[in-house]
């Protein structure tokens, strides 16, 4: 059922593709495999973070987002800045009958940390920023305990060890990071998962754009 409504929805976006930019893979088997596989890639790291909402932040055309959260059931919000992506988005998810258990909210990450501090159990990020970034686009939107899944293609020590310097200032820790390799037997994944740990030692967000703009540096 969670499998087959994936197809439906990736039809859907396929579909509105073709008028509006969401992805630029437009073949439906290449899809099925960047689009769907890759977006299960992370299940079981979304399924082992403690219970509770679900965001999908930089969501676009809603992956790795719609299929996790068809996968898990777990009451999801699909984020993202551009209003016309999501405003597509939620029209796919409502036409399959799925508007109570995933919205969509078209507003900067940073804003929603304003709006709703600690209300999320696990976030995904996928194609979104560096890991640095992430960290700290997250830290204020998760409850204690709550995790974060970063999928990332190529990940350098040097991107591992800038977010590594500034965990503690942002409460959050390095859980496990796993490499796997997707079925078409060339597209590589990495998922590196860092937990909430405690509060971050500086007043977070800062203001918009500067996570991914001006990153964190540890404090010497
Ligand atoms: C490269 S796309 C990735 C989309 C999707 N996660 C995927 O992997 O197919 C990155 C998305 O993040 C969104 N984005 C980037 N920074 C953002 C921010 N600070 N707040 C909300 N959305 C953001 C962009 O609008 C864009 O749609």
């Amino acid at each position: 059922m969670a499998q087959e409504l994936m197809g439906q929805y990736l039809d859907l976006i396929l579909e509105a593709n073709k008028t509006t930019n969401l992805t630029r893979i437009t073949s439906r088997d290449e899809a099925l495999v960047l689009h769907i596989e890759d977006s299960l890639v992370g299940l079981e790291e979304v399924s082992e973070a403690p219970d509770g909402l679900y965001g999908d932040l930089g969501s676009g055309g809603g992956f790795p987002g719609v299929p996790l959260a068809l996968a898990t059931g777990r009451e999801t919000v699909l984020v993202d800045s551009v209003k016309k992506k999501m405003a597509i988005v939620q029209q796919a998810v409502n036409q399959l009958g799925l508007g109570r258990q995933i919205t969509t909210c078209s507003d900067r990450i940073e804003d929603l940390a304003l709006d709703r501090p600690g209300s999320f159990s696990v976030l995904t990020a996928r194609a979104l920023s560096r890991l640095v970034a992430l960290l700290e686009l997250s830290s204020p939107l998760l409850v204690k305990g709550g995790r974060l899944v970063c999928y990332k293609a190529q990940l350098s020590d040097e991107e591992m060890r800038e977010a590594r310097a500034v965990e503690d200032l942002l409460g959050m820790r390095l859980v496990s990071q796993r490499e796997t390799t997707l079925s078409d037997g060339e597209t590589r994944r990495t998922i590196v998962v860092f937990e909430k740990v405690g509060k971050a030692k500086l007043k977070l967000p800062r203001r918009i754009g500067a996570a991914q703009k001006t990153p964190l540096k540890p404090r010497s």
